[in-house]
């Protein structure tokens, strides 16, 4: 994957994906690796382009993931699926393990995230930095990942708990995967290992949302869409509890939202205990 942003700093080792983070050898570590490897080793078929009939990927993906749309200088893929498809089906990636061409239209957040992403401080100060376009970016198009280690529930209380007692800002997102009537939960920490998408913070009324995505190997992917047409210099944000899971802890423990819509629900999204 070619991802631009990829450099070194004193305290953030970059990575463009999601790596495992430490071995557990409890119940929960192994269930976790026990789903990532059922998840493993999809591919297709397909002569050339994958198309909805045959193509073993898009099947299990309950139909096309992308549309190509074409403006006037050039074509880009955009996501096809209404938010309840997303839920039910996973998005699965045509990959190096499959017959079909590299030029495939099922074949997008492997191409790496769009290259017009900036990281400065967000006008209110409180929120610290942020994650900024400087191009436009049309509705249902990928952005970036936001990658990081991928830790277990125990893992994830230990890191958010540590990081409270020091007054440090917290990244750990909580992933509920939807897929055949099962959830599964997993925690993504870019604080330590991390890529650009790290910097994203959180609106209550959000322009991007996340979406699990695989290809090729089998921790998932959590790849940034703009839910709506992004104008150039706008911030990215996405809503970092919309699986409204953060109802189990009283509003005196919990930290005010900057967002500065008029939606805004005065609190961060907690993370679930
Ligand atoms: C994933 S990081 C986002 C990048 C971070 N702002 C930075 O400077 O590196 C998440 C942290 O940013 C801050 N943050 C993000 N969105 C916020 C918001 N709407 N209101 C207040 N703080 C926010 C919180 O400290 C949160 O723990």
């Amino acid at each position: 994957m070619i991802d631009s942003y990829a450099h070194a700093t004193f305290d953030v080792m970059y990575v463009s994906e999601n790596i495992p983070g430490p071995t557990e050898e409890t119940l929960e570590g192994s269930d976790i690796a026990r789903n990532f490897n059922s998840q493993l080793t999809h591919c297709c078929t397909c002569n050339d382009k994958c198309l909805q009939d045959c193509c073993e990927c898009l099947k299990i993906s309950g139909g096309a993931n992308y549309t190509l749309i074409q403006n006037h200088t050039k074509g880009v893929y955009i996501m096809n699926r209404k938010n309840n498809v997303t839920c039910t089906y996973p998005v699965i990636e045509c990959s190096e393990l499959c017959r079909c061409s590299d030029n495939c239209g099922n074949r997008l957040v492997q191409k790496g995230p769009i290259n017009s992403l900036y990281v400065k401080p967000s006008e209110n100060k409180l929120k610290g930095l942020g994650l900024y376009t400087n191009t436009y970016i049309p509705k249902g198009s990928f952005i970036c990942e936001y990658a990081g280690e991928v830790l277990t529930k125990s893992q994830a209380m230990s890191r958010y708990h540590y990081n409270e007692k020091h007054g440090r800002m917290n990244y750990i997102f909580c992933l509920n995967e939807h897929v055949a009537g099962k959830t599964t939960q997993m925690y993504i920490d870019p604080s330590s290992f991390g890529n650009i998408g790290r910097y994203i913070n959180h609106s209550c009324e959000p322009n991007c949302e996340i979406v699990p995505v695989r290809f090729y190997y089998p921790l998932p992917r959590l790849a940034v869409f703009s839910l709506l047409d992004i104008q150039p210099e706008s911030e990215i944000t996405f809503d970092y509890g919309s699986d409204d899971i953060n109802n189990c802890v009283s509003e005196v423990t919990r930290k005010l939202c900057y967002c500065s819509s008029n939606k805004c629900k005065g609190f961060m999204p907690y993370l679930p205990c």
